[in-house]
């Protein structure tokens, strides 16, 4: 269970999050919306402790992602693509994560397989297409077996093979008893994927509930989404 309460954040003077608050429940999958700029990857990035709030909390399973004894165990996270250094292959990425975190190699093996990067070989990850890399991203994710997947964006760059991988990935990791939140712009996808929506616009949350509920009323999600965040009229923020 992820949940987020009061959070704001402010750089300088400027209010990129104000008051968000929303749970994220085991069994299901969230998906995290917004126009560019909503504030969703702040959201995010304080969730896993990559930056503080300037109030609020976020917690995983109840505690701060930093009072985590082993986070990797608890929490799976896809940030900005795989992370890996350009001269690692595949497996000499998720080794070098493995080792240190106390996972086994074995471990490495079945995720590989399961991000379909068995046969990636000697191939080092600066030479990876954009596909290859959100692949990469996620097999380190899931390298703990962690109960709890956030994921920025991770169907970017998927051909449409990789989007059903992914898709199916994430929903038997609900299915399984996991918590997933995705933030997305791919509105069918998310359609497709999310049990819950999280809306957010302008560092604000618009909306949260089950899929049904918030998109009642409108013919599509998207439909839903311009009406809730107002979006199409440029990149905005709070002020
Ligand atoms: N370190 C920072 N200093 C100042 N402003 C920042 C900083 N990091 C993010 N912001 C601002 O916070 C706002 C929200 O950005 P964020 O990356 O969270 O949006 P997003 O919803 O993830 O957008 P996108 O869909 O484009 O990825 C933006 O206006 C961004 O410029």
């Amino acid at each position: 269970m992820l949940s987020i309460d009061g959070l704001t954040k402010t750089y300088r003077e400027r209010t990129v999050l104000s008051e968000v608050s929303f749970r994220a429940e085991p069994g299901r999958v969230t998906g995290f919306l917004g126009p560019n700029a909503a504030g969703k990857s702040s959201t995010l990035r304080i969730l896993l402790g990559l930056d503080r709030p300037t109030a609020g909390v976020a917690l995983v399973g109840g505690r701060p992602y930093r009072s985590l004894p082993e986070p990797l165990r608890v929490v799976g996270s896809m940030l900005d693509g795989s992370g890996a250094h350009r001269s690692r292959t595949a497996r000499g990425h998720l080794r070098w994560l493995a080792r240190s975190h106390g996972i086994s190699g074995r471990r490495v093996t079945e995720v590989l397989e399961r991000a379909g990067l068995a046969d990636t070989g000697r191939l080092r990850a600066g030479r990876f297409s954009l596909g290859m890399r959100q692949r990469l991203g996620l097999a380190a994710a899931l390298l703990g077996e962690p109960d709890v997947l956030v994921l920025d964006e991770p169907a970017n760059g998927l051909d449409p093979e990789g989007v059903r991988w992914l898709r199916c990935l994430v929903r038997d990791h609900a299915a399984a008893g996991g918590t997933v939140l995705l933030s997305s712009h791919a509105m069918s996808e998310v359609a497709a994927v999310a049990d819950d929506l999280v809306v957010i616009a302008a560092g604000r949350v618009m909306a949260a509930g089950p899929l049904a509920r918030v998109t009642a009323g409108f013919a599509t999600l998207e439909d839903a989404f311009f009406a809730l965040t107002g979006a199409g009229s440029g990149i905005g923020g709070v002020r």
